[in-house]
Parts: C-alpha cells; sequence; structure tokens
C-alpha cells in the first residue's frame, strides 16, 4: 500500500504530492500515536474560540416533521412560525419525528463506516479531482489549497439529478439510493414550508430553484479520535452552499454552529436530523434568512461520524433574491444573481480562512 506520510514536508503548490496524503484514519490507527504531525497543528485555540453549551432558554430549536402532515391548519401554521423562526434567529434546527426508521439510519451508518475500512488503495480510485466530479473521496478540507491539514476523511457522491456511488463496497449502493430519496423527499417538504414562511406559494422555491434537477450531494466525514483535539480542527469555520443541509450523525457530538458571537456545541439528539440553511437560501431570501458559520472539532475518545446532505438549485439555475422579499429603496438586492454551478467552483477552489463564500457575492 504507497502511502505519503503527512509528517513528510508539504509542498504548496504542488498538489500531486498533496493528493497522495494518508487518510486521517490510517494515520490514527498507527501504532503509538501520542501526538499530531505539525502539518495538522492550528495556533492554540483563543478565548474567543471557547465554545459554549446551549443554555435552555436559549438552545438549538427543534421541529417536529410530523406536524407538517397535520389534519388540523392550527398545527401546521404553528409549524411553519417554528420553521420561520429557526430560520431567522439560527439558520439551524433539528428535525424530530421525520419519519426514517433507526433501522435505515444504523444501516446507512454501516455503510460508509465499511467504505471507510476499505484499503487506501482501493480509496483511491474514487479519489476524483474536480469538485464537480461526482465522486470524490478524500482527507482534510482541500488539501490542494488548505494551509493547516484538518482531522478528517470524507466520501462525496452526487446522488441527484444523477445518482453516482462508489462501486465498493458492496450494498452500499442500495443503501445509498434509500437513503438520499428519503432526505429528498424531506427536503421538499421543509422547502414547502420554508416558503409559505416567507409569504410565497408553498411550492415557490421548488419551482424557482427547479428542484426537479436539484444537485444533491451527500458526505459523509469520518473523524477518528486523534491524541491532541484541542490543536486540531476536523473542519474549519464555513458556511454551506445550497438550500438547506440535511445531517446525521452516529451520536457523538462535534459540530459547533455561531450563534450570538460565540461558538455553541450541538449535542445531537438520538434518531434526530440537524438541518441548516445554506448560502442559496440566504441569497435567495436576500438575507432574511442566514447562512450561519459552523466548524467541527475533534475529541480523543471515540470516532464520529456525521454525513450531510446538500440540498442544491439545479446547476444550471441562476440565483438572485426573490422579487417580493426584495423591499424597495432602502433594502434593495443584496447579492448578485450567479449560477449555482458557479458559485460551487468559486467556494471549492479557494481557501476559506474563516470566512463564507457569501463575501464574494455580497453587493
Ligand atoms: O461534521 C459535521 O458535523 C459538520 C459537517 C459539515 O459542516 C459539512 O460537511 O459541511
Ligand atoms: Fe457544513
Amino acid at each position: 500500500m504507497a502511502t505519503v506520510c503527512p509528517v513528510a514536508p508539504l509542498h504548496h503548490g504542488d498538489n500531486t504530492s498533496r493528493l497522495k496524503i494518508t487518510s486521517v484514519k490510517t494515520l490514527a490507527e498507527s501504532s503509538n500515536l501520542t501526538s499530531i504531525p505539525s502539518g495538522y497543528t492550528f495556533s492554540a485555540s483563543t478565548s474567543d474560540d471557547q465554545a459554549v453549551h446551549s443554555g435552555h432558554d436559549d438552545s438549538i430549536p427543534v421541529i417536529d416533521f410530523s406536524l407538517f402532515s397535520s389534519s388540523n391548519p392550527d398545527r401546521r401554521s404553528k409549524v411553519v412560525s417554528d420553521l420561520a423562526k429557526a430560520c431567522r434567529d439560527w439558520g439551524f434546527f433539528m428535525v424530530i419525528n421525520h419519519g426514517m426508521p433507526e433501522s435505515q439510519m444504523k444501516a446507512t451508518v454501516d455503510a460508509f463506516t465499511r467504505f471507510f475500512d476499505l484499503t487506501e488503495e482501493d480509496k483511491r480510485e474514487f479519489q476524483g479531482k474536480h469538485v464537480l466530479d461526482p465522486i470524490r473521496c478524500g482527507t482534510s478540507f482541500n488539501p490542494s489549497v488548505d494551509k493547516v491539514l484538518f482531522w478528517r476523511d470524507f466520501l462525496k457522491v452526487k446522488v441527484h439529478p444523477e445518482f453516482h456511488c462508489p462501486t465498493k463496497p458492496e450494498g452500499l449502493r442500495e443503501v445509498l439510493a434509500e437513503y438520499s430519496g428519503v432526505v429528498r423527499r424531506l427536503a421538499r417538504e421543509l422547502l414547502s414550508g420554508i416558503s409559505e414562511s416567507l409569504g410565497l406559494e408553498p411550492g415557490y422555491i421548488h419551482e424557482a430553484m427547479d428542484m426537479d434537477s436539484s444537485l444533491q450531494i451527500l458526505t459523509a466525514n469520518l473523524y477518528p479520535p486523534c491524541p491532541q483535539p484541542e490543536l486540531a480542527l476536523g473542519m474549519p469555520p464555513h458556511s454551506d452552499h445550497g438550500l438547506l443541509t440535511i445531517l446525521m450523525q452516529n451520536g457523538i457530538g462535534g459540530l459547533q454552529v455561531r450563534h450570538g458571537g460565540k461558538w455553541v456545541n450541538v449535542d445531537p439528539i438520538p434518531k434526530a436530523f440537524l438541518v441548516n440553511t445554506g448560502d442559496h437560501l440566504e441569497i435567495m431570501t436576500n438575507g432574511k434568512y442566514k447562512s450561519v458559520l459552523h466548524r467541527a472539532v475533534v475529541n480523543n475518545k471515540a470516532t464520529r461520524m456525521s454525513m450531510p446532505q446538500s440540498i442544491g438549485p439545479s446547476p444550471n439555475t441562476v440565483v438572485t433574491p426573490v422579487e417580493q422579499l426584495v423591499d424597495g429603496e432602502n433594502n434593495g438586492a443584496m447579492y448578485i444573481a450567479m449560477k449555482y454551478k458557479d458559485y460551487l467552483e468559486l467556494q471549492q477552489s479557494n481557501a476559506l480562512d474563516g470566512k463564507s463564500c457569501l463575501d464574494w457575492v455580497k453587493i
């Protein structure tokens, strides 16, 4: 198995050598690892970086998905207004009673675990090179531009409008086809509730964003135990590019959300999905709903896995703020029009440095 150890000097700008970086999983499993290689070390965290737990009065909102199909109109309008508040105040919410059986969630986690357990050589077959490649597996965030590496391995697959999947391990394809289909239906219902919450027709976003050809990308992130978690990061602060991200995790916490000027730890709720509003919902709503920065920290005890699915417009949709949501003279359109696929290229070709890609399209 030919691998290049990450402690070897990294040649910035030399993409080919960086693409050969060993997975963090292999590194973490190497015997006697008591400290992390220097390539993964961030400077000690500042006090501003310390995260807090969300409190009783101000914690991540919880949306009861079953209420969307309630025959009682008061219950439906209550969940739509809860959704509006969650999108406005947090940009993040938990979804419970979503109808996906626990056995299906577990089968998905197991299938991804088997993928990450493949040999380095097997995984390299699925490495991909370009941001729009339908299957990409790798490590860090964007190794060709990251100044410091992230303690994370990943697999990204485009599951809609065409469905792609690695040919290994056996059974992955069936599990992902089913899982991504259920999440797409969940997203459709949430986007219809979000349209209503903005005073638009329920089908507005679906039509305007050409969601029958929606770009849906499924990611599996693996964060193995890290001997010095305070010095490393699993994922840098970033916002997500799509309309919504719907994330499942394996019960181990690590996600932190920027809220009220602080990093807030998200404690997983068993069986719940975590949903956040992405850059294109912020653009579409002219900033009424924000796409919030978040990051992943690591721990020294257990492997964490998160499986977000980004639900975006169709790649060729040119997204601009919705006319009805642009108030006029004092509040004109705040974002330039851009094709979704061009935005993706822009985001993935730049190092983030703790910033949101949205800064580039703000007027
Ligand atoms: O691991 C997590 O919880 C965060 C993952 C994430 O933000 C992403 O993949 O965009
Ligand atoms: Fe994210």
